[in-house]
């Protein structure tokens, strides 16, 4: 398992060794003790799984009760996957790194409590599996406008899918103190 630093240095790229034969493929998805290693103490309690169509935008979520850390891997399809840094005292508050994520790559992110997460559907579809350290807790769920002009992210995809939910979300400037970290 190789672990790189994106952008911003605590959103980790995780690249699980890939086995090939003649059968097809075999790799490790989760291994404890190398999370571990890179001095990450997780103890993820829920495993969560979407499908959506191409140009469909996720987020961007994050709780602030019950906040998570997540693991984030593509099982068909290609994703842009974004995370945003919500932390005050962070040298990089209000920044985002936006990372390709991929079945075919099997690539992984890592984005710790403190952060919004959303992501894009750059595939026909896409199939997204991520593991979280705590619970679902709908009281405690917060978002941040995926199109805040402020933050500018780019998507990738035309003619974006966005629930009700995530079109009503508050612009980054909007979020009071409370809901930041
Ligand atoms: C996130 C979540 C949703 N749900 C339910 C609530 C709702 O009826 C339905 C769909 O929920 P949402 O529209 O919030 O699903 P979605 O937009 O996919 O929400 C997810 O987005 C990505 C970007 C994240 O990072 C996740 O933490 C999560 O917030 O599923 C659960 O039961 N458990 C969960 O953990």
């Amino acid at each position: 398992m190789k672990i790189t630093a994106t952008k911003i240095p605590d959103v980790l790229l995780l690249q699980p060794e890939v086995y090939r034969d003649e059968r097809g493929f075999f790799l490790e998805t989760y291994r404890e003790e190398l999370l571990k290693a890179h001095g990450l103490e997780l103890n993820f309690v829920q495993d969560n799984l979407s499908k959506s169509q191409q140009g469909t935008v996720r987020g961007l979520h994050y709780q602030i009760e019950q906040q998570q850390d997540k693991l984030i891997m593509v099982m068909q399809g290609r994703i842009l996957d974004v995370a945003v840094d919500l932390r005050r005292d962070s040298d990089t508050f209000g920044e985002y790194t936006a990372t390709e994520l991929s079945s075919e790559a099997k690539n992984q992110l890592f984005i710790p409590k403190g952060f919004a997460h959303g992501f894009s559907v750059l595939s026909e579809d896409a199939l997204v599996y991520y593991k979280c350290s705590d619970y679902y807790f709908p009281d405690g769920e917060r978002g941040l406008y995926w199109a805040d002009p402020e933050l500018d992210i780019d998507w990738q995809v035309d003619d974006p899918v966005i629930s009700e939910k995530d079109q009503h979300q508050p612009r980054f400037k909007e979020i009071a103190n409370k809901d930041l970290f």
